[in-house]
């Protein structure tokens, strides 16, 4: 028991008659008259009358230092530490300073990372707030994928082709409908890049059953206007590209320019990057020939069909 190291004074009341019944002092040993215990409730005084020679410890003789004993349950490891000289030694107990974590000089074992308390408390921000998961609706159809182009222009959004907006809005001062420094318009819903792929692979677009040898003046009638389809040549070939236009980025009226005739110098000019035999497949309606190819009156097929 390690009551016996305290001062008799420090003593509860049925410890402090207990030791004096048996008779023993911090020690352990027999001590000298019971009076040492003395209940009166003071501490006992600075005084060699009445203790033995042979008592050493402090329990009973108070030395003036600010020293308090401390107190465990568990009787061997407080006798048995070392009492701290150094202040510093006497406030960090752990580890003991004869330890061997004292004399090693490995770092203390590392906080954990995860305990905003102790980061707030070193000084160190908070970890960021988790962004909120996007909010997912349903996965999107392929369709609607095909709307959404990962890479290349961005779709131009906007108000349909024959609306107010349209008519008006855009940057430019002189009421053209450029919206941006590039000549590029605002697309109706639904006619973005990728809405034009995803309507050539649904067939023919070239508004003929068969190929086609398409002269000049048959070309040239071919205008887009009177009921008629907008033709045009590039490099040879002749395009159906009446079911582009809506979905044209460089607006309606710039492709219009190349109805009835040929576009090369045209398309180039503005646009060499851009890959309209890939974009226009669907719309090939034949090969340009020249104007009697095939007629000895120099009078086209195409236009007997009409
Ligand atoms: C059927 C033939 C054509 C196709 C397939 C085509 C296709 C395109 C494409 C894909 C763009 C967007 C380019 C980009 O974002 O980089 C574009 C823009 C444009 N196109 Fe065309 N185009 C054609 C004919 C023409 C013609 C004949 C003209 C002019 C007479 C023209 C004028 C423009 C302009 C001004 C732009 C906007 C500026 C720009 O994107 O650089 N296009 N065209």
């Amino acid at each position: 028991m390690s009551w016996n190291i305290l001062p008799q004074w420090l003593l509860p009341e049925q410890w402090r008659s207990e030791a004096q019944e048996r008779g023993l002092d911090e020690s352990g040993s027999k001590a000298g008259p019971p009076e040492l215990g003395k209940s009166d409730g003071n501490p006992p005084q600075p005084t060699k009358q009445g203790l033995p020679e042979s008592e050493s410890t402090p329990k009973a003789r108070p030395t003036g230092t600010d020293e308090v004993p401390t107190f465990s349950l568990n009787g061997h490891d407080s006798e048995e530490r070392p009492k701290p000289t150094n202040p510093v030694e006497a406030k960090s107990m752990f580890p003991a300073a004869n330890s061997a974590q004292r004399a090693s000089a490995m770092p203390p074992p590392p906080r954990p990372a995860s305990k905003p308390a102790n980061s707030t408390s070193m000084g160190l921000m908070p970890p960021p707030s988790r962004p909120a998961v996007a909010q997912r609706g349903p996965p999107p159809s392929a369709a609607a994928s095909l709307r959404a182009p990962a890479t290349g222009p961005l779709p131009n959004r906007g108000p349909p082709a024959n609306s107010q907006q349209r008519a008006s809005g855009g940057l430019s001062p002189n009421g053209a409908i450029t919206p941006n420094a590039r000549g590029k318009v605002l697309l109706s819903p639904g006619h973005s890049p990728m809405d034009w792929a995803a309507l050539t692979r649904t067939g023919n677009l070239a508004g003929v059953s068969t190929f086609q040898r398409v002269t000049p003046s048959q070309l040239r009638s071919m205008t887009g206007r009177k009921g008629k389809p907008a033709w045009s040549s590039w490099q040879g070939k002749v395009y159906n590209i009446s079911p582009y236009l809506p979905f044209h980025p460089g607006g309606e009226a710039e492709l219009m320019k190349a109805a009835g005739r040929g576009g090369t110098k045209l398309f180039m000019d503005v646009h060499p990057w851009v890959n309209w035999e890939n974009m226009l497949t669907t719309c090939l309606v034949g090969v340009l020939v020249p104007e009697n190819h095939g007629m000895g009156e120099g009078e086209s097929s195409l236009e007997d069909m009409d």
